[in-house]
């Protein structure tokens, strides 16, 4: 087993709440989790909006205990040289089965009907009195027979889908850029619509689970209501920048949208009628805060100390075995000759190559180089110096 020797110890920054088996994946004797230090090396995060925040030079990485970026300014990240990482599908069965709940649970005016009951006073005959002769206004619908639509394919769409079916729902799904993965673990039973159109003219229940972007917000407004059936119910368990919440507004009010259950509320929501606001509870479940939160150190720790990549939304995954010997990490333009320059450098110290790796991603490129041969410590800061002044370099790591 290849020993990793660490020069310093290093400090994690975490922003909210970090299951504490995540943290412990950081060995006190060569991490320390530091909320204070101005400098740290890396930062886990879950919901916290980063968008206001400067990030430091010392920063090499940023993981999202959770599947959503959209709190992390992921370009300037990509700028400063810094790798983003998220946990795809460590929440997904937590957010399934919350959605499934609110299914049911809505569909049976449950939510609403237990507001109800809590406010009534009186004696215990009186209470039961005014349960049987209220419970009417909570008669519900059954979801059996019906159709549900799911937008967004993905981890949590697939099992969300899956799952449906065996309540006896036919369901409907959409997502043009579906995984070879997921489209493997789907059930044959899920009708694939060729069109969002489609699967709006079907859907007596919609439940979206596709990341919020350029192009999915305000994906659910007046337009998008007026190819849906008659009170039609919507769930959403993605972001709240996905629905024009005017045009909600609006279609619940005139019966077009029959409810909107909504993991995000605000001031808009609150004062809607028929919407169900849940506190952002989808992911907050014991075992997926712990999957997260596990998945995002490890993610982290084998990035500081070995350079390796997996999971990252803005860097190429790109792995190497570690074996010890000195390696250089760069960050940087996917452009011709960037290899061969970093060669040149080792090959102008006589410094043999005993492995590497170029991946690519989009614009910019990863690579890792091990060196053959002991590098003579005095001539690190030397390498280090004159492979930055590569153009095109964006950052730099010798481990
Ligand atoms: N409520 C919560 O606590 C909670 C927890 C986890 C995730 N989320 C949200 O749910 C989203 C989905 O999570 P996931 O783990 O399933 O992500 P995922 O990346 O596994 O799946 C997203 C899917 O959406 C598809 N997609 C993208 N654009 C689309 C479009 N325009 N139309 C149809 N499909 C489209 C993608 O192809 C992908 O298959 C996250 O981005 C996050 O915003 C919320
Ligand atoms: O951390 C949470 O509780 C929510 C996470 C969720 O919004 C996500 O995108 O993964």
């Amino acid at each position: 087993m290849t020993t990793i020797t660490l020069n310093k110890v290093k400090t994690i920054k975490t922003l909210n709440n970090i299951a504490e088996r995540g943290l412990n994946v950081f060995d006190k004797e060569h991490y320390a989790i530091d909320n204070d230090d101005p400098n740290p090396d890396a930062i886990v995060a879950r919901s916290y909006n980063m968008h206001h925040m400067d990030f430091n030079d010392n920063l090499k990485a940023i993981a999202r205990a959770g599947a959503g970026v959209n709190n992390i300014p992921v370009d300037r990240c990509t700028e400063q040289g810094i790798a983003v990482f998220n946990t795809p599908g460590a929440n997904a069965n937590a957010v399934k089965e919350l959605v499934l709940t609110s299914l049911i649970a809505s569909s049976r005016n449950l939510f609403d009907g237990l507001s109800w009951v809590k406010n009534l006073d009186g004696e215990e005959e009186r209470i039961s009195k005014q349960v049987e002769a209220g419970k009417k206004q909570f008669v519900g619908k059954e979801v059996k027979g019906k159709t549900l639509g799911v937008i967004g394919l993905g981890a949590i769409g697939a099992l969300v889908a899956n799952d449906a079916l065996d309540l006896d729902m036919n369901v409907v799904g959409f997502d043009p850029f579906i995984s070879v993965d997921t489209a493997w673990n789907l059930s044959r039973k899920v009708h694939r619509a060729m069109t969002i159109e489609e699967l709006f003219a079907n859907a007596d229940y919609i439940t979206v689970h596709v990341p919020l972007t350029d192009d999915t917000a305000g994906m659910f407004n007046k337009e998008t209501f007026a190819l849906m059936k008659s009170d039609v119910h919507i769930l959403n368990f993605s972001r709240d920048g996905l629905v024009n919440e005017g045009d909600m507004a609006e279609a619940l009010k005139s019966g077009k949208v029959g409810k909107y259950i909504t993991d995000f509320p605000n001031e808009n929501v609150l004062n809607m009628p028929n919407a169900v606001p849940i506190p952002h509870l989808g992911a907050s479940t014991k075992e997926s805060e712990e999957n997260c939160a596990v998945m995002a150190a490890k993610q982290v720790k084998d990035f500081l100390e070995t350079g390796n990549i997996k999971n990252s939304i803005n860097f190429p995954n790109a792995s190497l075995p570690y074996t010890g010997k000195k390696r250089v990490a760069a960050f940087h333009q996917n452009v011709p000759n960037m290899v061969s320059q970093i060669i040149s450098v080792l090959s102008n110290y006589n410094l043999n190559i005993a492995d590497m790796v170029n991946r690519s991603f989009r614009d910019m490129a990863y690579t890792m180089i091990d060196i053959d041969d002991e590098v003579n410590g005095d001539i690190l800061p030397v390498l280090e110096k004159e492979i930055r002044e590569i153009e095109g370099i964006v950052s730099l790591r010798l481990i």
